[in-house]
Formats: structure tokens, C-alpha cells, sequence
């Protein structure tokens, strides 16, 4: 890893990042409330950011200089990888100030017809000087990812897996499997339904390097469901993707 690259994974050491991310079907789905959730994270200490959309980074960038792991979020007819999928993708991000990119590198076919992992090598080969965060749902795809090329992988996919062991909860099971995995090879942010303190220092003691979390601090429609879902004895389930 170059100096500059070395220097910023050695910033958010430890740190919590804070996915400050906002669907338009969400109540809270407001001008500015990207920029809002920003400071607020900031106020409370975090070490980065993780923003979805050109247009969200555009906005946070001029608001700080913390890392900000960048992604745009597409769906694309006839496959699943959405988180970054393009080349096209890859430069908006980069180009609006996102610091670091986080693409899918499953073992998935892209809407191109090609393998998601590939996107590595090319990201690699037009900015040499970017953080790439791959995005994977097992050991042996963060293995993969991190082989190719990447800085840093995070299981932010793992409910995407064949028989997830939970949807709503952590798998710490396969952190640790994949900070095993990935031993001298890169950096392992634990990503995915973290709701609580506890949890986040769980990840560092298994070996995170950082900890993301999105939904608890920044979805309060999912945080309020915490709450009657188990006040309600567990009467409602929650859908997959939100
Ligand atoms: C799977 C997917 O689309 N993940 C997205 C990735 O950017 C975000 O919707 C999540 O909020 C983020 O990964 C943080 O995770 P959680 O919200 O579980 O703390």
C-alpha cells in the first residue's frame, strides 16, 4: 500500500464510520438530510463517512475532510450487484470527492456479463492511488477481492449469501472467519447490521479494523422497528433489502 493510502486506513483505526444514507421512499428522504446526518456523525465522533450517490458526497465533501468511502447504488435489469457497478459508476464517485471506493466484488455476474470482482483491476489501473473497498459476502470472495488488488474488504453483502444466518443481525461467525482468511493480505471493516455499542467493540476485538453502521444511527423508521419488533414478541418480519 502507498504512504497516502497507509495514512488514511491508519486514521480510521479502531473508528466508527457512519453510512449516512437515505432512500427516497423514506420518510426521513428530506433536502439536506444527508449533510445533516453528516455532521451529526461527525459531532458524535466518527471517523468517516459512508455516502451513496454523487450527489450525496457533493454535498458532505465541502463539510469535512474525514474519509469518505464513496458508492452509488444501481439496479440493474437481469443482475444483482448494485453497489457500483460500472466504470462509469466508479468515476462519478470519484470525481464528486469520495476518498475511497466501495464496489460489489462478489463472484456475481454484472449487468456487463462479467464477473463483479473484475471491476478491481480496472479501478486499479485508472487510479492507482485509490482505496478500493470491496464489498463481499464470504471468506473466500474477501480472499478473492483483496488477491485482486483491494485495500479493504467489509461482508457488507452477507445477507446476499446462500442461507443467511440472520438478516437483522451481525454474523460475527464469518468476520472472524474472514479476518482469518485475509490475514496479511489487507484491512477488514465489519459492515452490516451493527445496532449496538457492544456489537461494534465485538468487531474490533475479532479483528475489524473499523466498524460501519448504517440503519441504527441513520434509518430511525428501522430503529423504532427494533423496538416494537421485540416488544411484539417478534410478530413482524423484516423484509430483505431496506
Ligand atoms: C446491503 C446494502 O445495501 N448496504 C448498503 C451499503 O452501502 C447500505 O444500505 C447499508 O446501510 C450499509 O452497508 C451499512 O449497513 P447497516 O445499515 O446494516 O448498518
Amino acid at each position: 500500500m502507498k504512504e497516502n493510502q497507509q495514512a488514511m486506513v491508519d486514521q480510521l483505526k479502531g473508528g466508527l464510520i457512519v453510512s449516512c444514507q437515505a432512500k427516497k421512499e423514506d420518510p426521513i428522504f428530506l433536502p439536506g438530510i444527508i449533510s445533516a446526518f453528516a455532521e451529526s456523525a461527525i459531532w458524535g465522533g466518527a471517523v468517516g463517512l459512508r455516502l451513496n450517490t454523487p450527489e450525496s458526497i457533493r454535498e458532505v465533501r465541502p463539510l469535512t475532510k474525514l474519509p469518505i468511502i464513496g458508492l452509488w447504488k444501481q439496479d440493474s435489469e437481469g443482475s444483482d450487484v448494485f453497489i457500483t457497478p460500472t466504470m462509469e459508476a466508479v468515476r462519478a464517485v470519484l470525481e464528486a470527492g469520495a476518498d475511497i471506493i466501495a464496489v460489489d466484488a462478489t463472484d456475481r455476474y454484472a449487468a456487463s456479463g462479467k464477473k463483479a470482482f473484475e471491476i478491481i483491476p480496472q479501478i486499479k489501473g485508472e487510479y492507482p492511488d485509490v482505496l478500493i473497498l470491496a464489498d463481499i459476502r464470504n471468506a473466500e470472495e474477501a480472499r478473492h477481492a483483496l488477491q485482486l488488488g483491494a485495500h479493504i474488504v467489509a461482508p457488507t453483502l452477507y445477507r446476499f449469501g446462500d442461507n443467511p444466518k440472520s438478516i437483522d443481525s451481525p454474523d460475527f461467525e464469518m468476520l472472524a472467519n474472514i479476518v482469518r482468511a485475509t490475514d496479511g493480505l489487507g484491512h477488514v471493516f465489519m459492515e452490516g447490521k451493527i445496532n449496538t455499542p457492544e456489537e461494534a467493540i465485538q468487531s474490533l476485538y475479532l479483528g475489524a479494523h473499523a466498524v460501519v453502521v448504517g440503519s441504527a444511527i441513520t434509518r430511525p423508521h428501522l430503529t423504532t422497528l427494533s423496538f416494537t419488533r421485540k416488544m411484539n414478541k417478534y410478530d413482524k418480519k423484516m423484509p430483505l433489502r431496506y
